[in-house]
């Protein structure tokens, strides 16, 4: 498609992502919940008293595609159905069909200051040659926007969040127009490396994340669920 100013970051920080999906967490990484299919990890980073601890989140969905996931993800009239920790969520910049740049106030987690947080947002989908359903990603990753300039008392948070689907097809029946959504499932990753800006204390931010994101992907995969339930299937 179109280039456009960030589009060699975008290719940077997909490639990285998709490198790094397949390491493995058996080292660094601790299982930190797992409800039903859904595995949490996280590794304990900390950088001049800031914990930065990167999450990683292997889900599996029955019932829809990567390419619904995804979808559901990236597309912006949905957000506030499916978001709870945000106050606010507006696109400031549409960048080609694929990327918008979107301006977000996360509710306040008391006794921390409000945070903030500027994305660009890119939704792609590519197929490796031995798999037959395409892999799609949500890609939200910070970057400076003359809309959405950094002003007190928000704290601008500096994020890198991937959303890699894999769709699998069980039983797959002769013919692929007879496929049926208890014959799909999406294997998905999620990534989140995100740093919260100003300084939280190191417990209070882990237990947040360690009750937020499961909570979040839980409600977010009810959420796509129900949207597609009686909807034709998008692969
Ligand atoms: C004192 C608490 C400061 C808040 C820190 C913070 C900010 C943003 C985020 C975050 C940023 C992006 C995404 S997303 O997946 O790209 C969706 C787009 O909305 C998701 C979560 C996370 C956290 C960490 C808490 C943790 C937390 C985790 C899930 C929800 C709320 N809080």
């Amino acid at each position: 498609g179109e280039k456009h100013r960030l589009s060699a970051e975008i290719e940077r920080i997909v490639q990285g992502h998709l490198k790094y999906k397949y390491e493995d967490v058996s080292d660094g990484w601790d299982l930190i919940h797992q409800e039903g299919e859904m595995k949490v990890y996280r590794r304990e980073v900390e950088e001049n008293g800031l914990v930065l601890d990167p999450m990683k989140i292997f889900h599996t969905i029955k019932g829809v595609t990567g390419h619904e996931i995804c979808h559901y993800f990236w597309e912006f009239q949905y957000r506030m159905e499916w978001e709870t920790t945000l106050d606010s969520t507006k696109i400031i910049e549409v960048l080609d069909p694929q990327t918008v740049v979107f301006y977000q106030v996360h509710k306040r987690v008391w006794p921390a200051a409000q945070r903030d947080s500027c994305f660009w947002s890119h939704i792609r989908s590519f197929t490796s040659s031995d798999e037959d359903q395409p892999t799609w990603l949500v890609v939200n990753y910070t970057t400076s926007h003359l809309l959405a300039p950094i002003k007190s008392p928000q704290v601008r948070i500096v994020a890198n969040v991937a959303l890699i689907c894999e769709t699998v097809i069980n039983e797959p029946p002769l013919n692929p127009k007879d496929i049926k959504r208890e014959n799909i499932e999406c294997k998905l990753t999620y990534v989140a490396f995100v740093n919260p800006g100003g300084w939280v204390p190191s417990a209070a931010l882990r237990s947040v994340a360690k009750r937020e994101y499961p909570r979040f992907l839980k409600r977010f995969s009810s959420y796509v669920l129900e949207q597609t339930r009686d909807k034709p299937i998008l692969f």
